[in-house]
């Protein structure tokens, strides 16, 4: 007998790892400085919600990214959990002496698919990143830390516009081959679909085995969960989300939030797929920090939640 909650979508994974990105990609793009006290008790309140991995900070130039300036400060003061990663952005060596001065045991590398990409956002080119990254990689690894990868403009760059999925597996399987345990996947201006986010999860499959892929959908116009159900269903089984809906590249105009952990939460809870994840303290979580940001909730499922009183 089909089961009741999944229909007749077939291949979806019985269980899913939420990667919850917001006190990072979320509130990079702030125009105010969130104040790290905030910022903390964000995280920890996300930590209470369950969330196996949350992005906690980036160890990146504050000139070009003044928001993520207090990142040691925030590890500092967060109640971190056995058995949960608070993972950070890392670019080069600097950051990665930063990262290990901090007590950091996950970073997180970050190349993009494509060239005028890279070179807004990190300053290289494609071959130079990973000439970057490299001694980063060997030696983030030689001290016993995890080392994520992404690839950003996976369907389309806000300079170039479409981009090539072969590009895309180039890349992916070169962060796979220096080390990398996981490759998330970014659509980094939330232009894609769900044909072409499932063609792309084939294609790039090709070359690096499928469960060690994750999918990263900003949500600018409103494709997200459509796209991730669409790799759900090629096999995927790590999403990375953004409670409330928080935010945004400083270095991709236009892009809009990630899609919201509570949505992706209420659709995978409707699929019958474990996160091991609670709901009710993420979209708590989200309402507060929309307060504290004056802003109103970017998540669907968080506003119906308040709207009935949930
Ligand atoms: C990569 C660089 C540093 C190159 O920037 P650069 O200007 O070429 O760097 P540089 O090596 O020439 O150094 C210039 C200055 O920055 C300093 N510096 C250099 N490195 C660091 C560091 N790590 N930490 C602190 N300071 C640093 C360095 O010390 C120097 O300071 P000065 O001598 O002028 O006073 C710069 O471009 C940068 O920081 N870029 C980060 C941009 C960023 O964080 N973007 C957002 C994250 S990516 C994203 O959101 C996409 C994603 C991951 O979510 C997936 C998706 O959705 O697609």
């Amino acid at each position: 007998m089909a089961n009741p909650k999944t229909g007749s979508f077939t291949g979806l994974k019985s269980q899913i790892k939420i990667v919850e990105v917001g006190p990072r990609d979320g509130l990079q793009n702030e125009k105010g400085i969130v104040p790290a006290a905030v910022k903390i008790e964000l995280i920890d309140r996300l930590t209470e919600a369950g969330l196996p991995v949350i992005e906690s900070g980036a160890f990146v130039s504050p000139k070009w990214v003044p928001q993520m300036a207090d990142t040691a400060e925030v590890l500092a003061g967060i109640h971190r959990r056995a058995g949960i990663s608070y993972p950070v952005l890392v670019p080069n060596s600097k950051g990665l002496e930063a990262a290990i001065a901090s007590g950091v045991d996950e970073i997180a590398i970050f190349g993009a698919a494509s060239e005028s990409f890279s070179r807004k956002n990190i300053n290289c080119s494609i071959d130079e990143s990973f000439e970057r990254f490299k001694p980063v990689v060997e030696t983030a690894l030689g001290h016993g830390m995890r080392v994520r990868g992404y690839v950003s403009c996976v369907l389309g760059c806000p300079y170039e516009g479409p981009v090539d999925s072969a590009a895309v597996m180039d890349v992916a399987e070169r962060l796979m081959r220096l080390g990398c345990y996981e490759v998330s996947l970014g659509d980094t201006i939330g232009v894609g679909t769900p044909g072409q986010a499932r063609d792309l999860i084939d294609t790039v499959a090709q070359a690096v085995p499928i469960d060690r892929l994750a999918v990263h959908f900003h949500d600018t116009y409103g494709q997200a969960l459509a796209n991730i159900l669409a790799t759900l269903e090629a096999g995927i089984a790590v999403i990375d989300s953004s409670v409330a809906g928080l935010g945004g590249c400083p270095y991709a105009k236009g892009a809009s939030g990630n899609v919201a952990t509570e949505d992706v939460l209420y659709m995978l809870n409707g699929l019958g797929i474990e996160t091991d994840v609670d709901l009710d303290r993420v979209a708590a979580a989200g309402a507060w920090i929309s307060e504290r940001l004056e802003r109103p909730n970017a998540s669907r499922v968080g506003r119906a939640m308040a709207a009935a009183g949930g």
